[in-house]
């Protein structure tokens, strides 16, 4: 069995709360709390400009320690999304009345920065860096393809923000990273796998805890 799926099923219950959290099931029944959302949207905008130069670095990586020359390019493609990601958010933030520019981050939002940030490191490898790109890429795309499947009521406002990592064409590209993180994985020495996994556990806890940020309760 190939490991990424090993690892989902041993982590079932965290996987599953990163991707089936009551914020976006909220946004999925249709009792969302507008604020939440704003809360969320503020927050989101400040990691997204920490993630644009945690991508950065992993794509060094692969340059430097890839055996595929396709990685390069699906990173690339990451990396131009995130380009677009920016300016949409900027644009939702002012459709919403959010200022980005007063938004303060909190303490989740921080410690979730300065883990990307240790990531970055030329002594993390490869690996362990494109493992936890799919894990944190593919936490949005489960999320938010939920809020848009059978059944979901979600409100019209907020369905652009579902499609962006809901559509089937980031479904395929998280896909792909999967496919690249375990062909690493099984040309990996034990101690890599054994970091591969603890990084993605710290992942999806730290998604949770992202998600909690919208609650506003600190
Ligand atoms: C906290 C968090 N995790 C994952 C993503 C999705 N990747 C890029 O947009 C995101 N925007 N925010």
């Amino acid at each position: 069995m190939l490991m990424i799926q090993k690892w989902l099923n041993q982590h079932n219950e965290l996987y599953t709360s990163a991707t089936r959290h009551p914020f976006t099931l909220s946004i999925r029944d249709g009792s969302v709390d507008l604020s939440a959302f704003k809360r969320w949207l503020g927050q989101d905008y400040i990691f997204v400009r920490a993630f644009v130069p945690f991508v950065a670095s992993l794509l060094l990586k692969a340059w430097k320690e890839s055996d595929d020359d396709s990685d390069i390019e699906v990173i690339l493609g990451g990396m131009a999304a995130l380009n677009d990601e920016v300016s949409w958010f900027k644009r939702e933030a002012s459709k919403w009345s959010v200022s980005l520019s007063s938004t303060v981050p909190q303490k989740t939002n921080l410690e979730y920065c300065r883990f990307l940030e240790s990531l970055m490191s030329p002594e993390v490898d490869y690996t362990v860096a494109v493992t936890a790109f799919w894990a944190i890429e593919a936490v949005y795309q489960e999320s938010y393809a939920h809020c848009l499947s059978d059944g979901s009521k979600t409100p019209e406002e907020l369905k652009e923000t579902c499609q962006r990592w809901g559509n089937d064409g980031f479904g395929q590209y998280c896909h792909t990273l999967q496919n690249i993180a375990n062909r690493r994985l099984e040309k990996s020495p034990e101690d890599i796998i054994s970091k591969a996994e603890a990084t993605v556990m710290r992942v999806l806890e730290y998604e949770v805890e992202f998600w909690n940020m919208s609650r506003g309760e600190t």
